[in-house]
């Protein structure tokens, strides 16, 4: 054993294929992200990366391969021919370590932002209500809504929605945050004050995986970027290669055609 302790990976995955019906869309994912780190995923529509995220959070499950989350968890694992699944409460107490953002907020509209953040830690955690909610109160602050505690989503902006969005996933104390397309559904001056409340997060050590279309992100607060294309990772390395030097004809295109 080495001197020095290296935490596991957060997220493995190994030979993870996924079909719907003879749509192959994810064709052999191999790809590790360790503790604290930021990965975007890039490529164009349809390339499969909403689909990689939704299998790490056990809302798809995957046909083959291997897939771990979190240190110790198995997350899938093919034995011979027979698929190694998790039961259900094995997935409800992974799915509480794992935070997820949408990209249509998915708020509930009948409860007020700070009801929304107190909801699940409250419900599924039975965590005391006081505890949450100075957690709650703390994290509107932290995303810049504090004096939008008592209000409606629908009296909020999208930007404002989905920092609401991003608490309220973070109410959890999720050790892993994945973020699907988070900005796309915003109009062009609301991204950046998402996009600032993501960066900080990024910032205190948070691991994050981020579906993106938003290349200058992906290039300054990413520590790697993975090109998606046809159901395969085509190019993964550090994101200042990736998108500025990037290796593949393919990767070239695609970043040619979004810039
Ligand atoms: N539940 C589903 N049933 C059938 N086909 C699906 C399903 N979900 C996704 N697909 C298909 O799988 C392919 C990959 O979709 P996916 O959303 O993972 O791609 P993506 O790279 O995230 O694209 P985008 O950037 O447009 O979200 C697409 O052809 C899509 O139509």
């Amino acid at each position: 054993m080495s001197a020095t302790a290296v935490a596991a990976p957060k997220v493995r995955a190994a030979g993870v294929r996924k079909s719907y019906g003879n749509l192959e869309v994810l064709k052999g994912i191999d790809l590790t992200v360790d503790q604290g780190e930021v990965l975007c995923l890039i490529g164009p529509s349809g390339s499969g990366k909403s689909t990689f995220l939704r299998c790490i959070n056990h809302l798809e499950a995957i046909d083959s391969g291997r897939l771990w989350v979190g240190d110790t968890t198995v997350g899938y694992e093919q034995r011979g021919n027979k698929l190694y699944e998790l039961s259900d409460k094995e997935i409800c107490r992974q799915r509480t370590e794992v935070g997820m953002v949408f990209q249509h907020f998915n708020l509930f509209p009948h409860m007020t932002v700070l009801e929304n953040l107190m909801e699940a830690p409250i419900r599924v955690l039975k965590q005391p209500r006081r505890q949450v909610r100075e957690r709650a109160l703390g994290l509107l602050a932290q995303v810049g809504l504090a004096e939008k505690a008592g209000s409606y989503p629908k009296s909020l902006s999208g930007g404002q929605q989905q920092r609401v969005a991003i608490a309220r996933a973070l109410c959890m104390q999720p050790s892993l945050m994945l973020f699907d397309e988070p900005t796309s559904a915003l109009d062009p001056e609301l991204v950046g004050d998402v996009l600032a409340v993501m960066r900080n997060l990024a910032e205190t050590g948070m691991t994050m995986i981020v579906v993106t279309h938003e290349i200058g992100f992906a290039r300054d607060v990413a520590d790697r970027v993975a090109f998606f294309d046809g159901g395969q990772i085509v190019e993964v390395g550090p994101a200042a290669d990736v998108i500025t030097h990037p290796q593949q004809q393919r990767t070239r295109e695609f970043l040619a055609a979004v810039r």
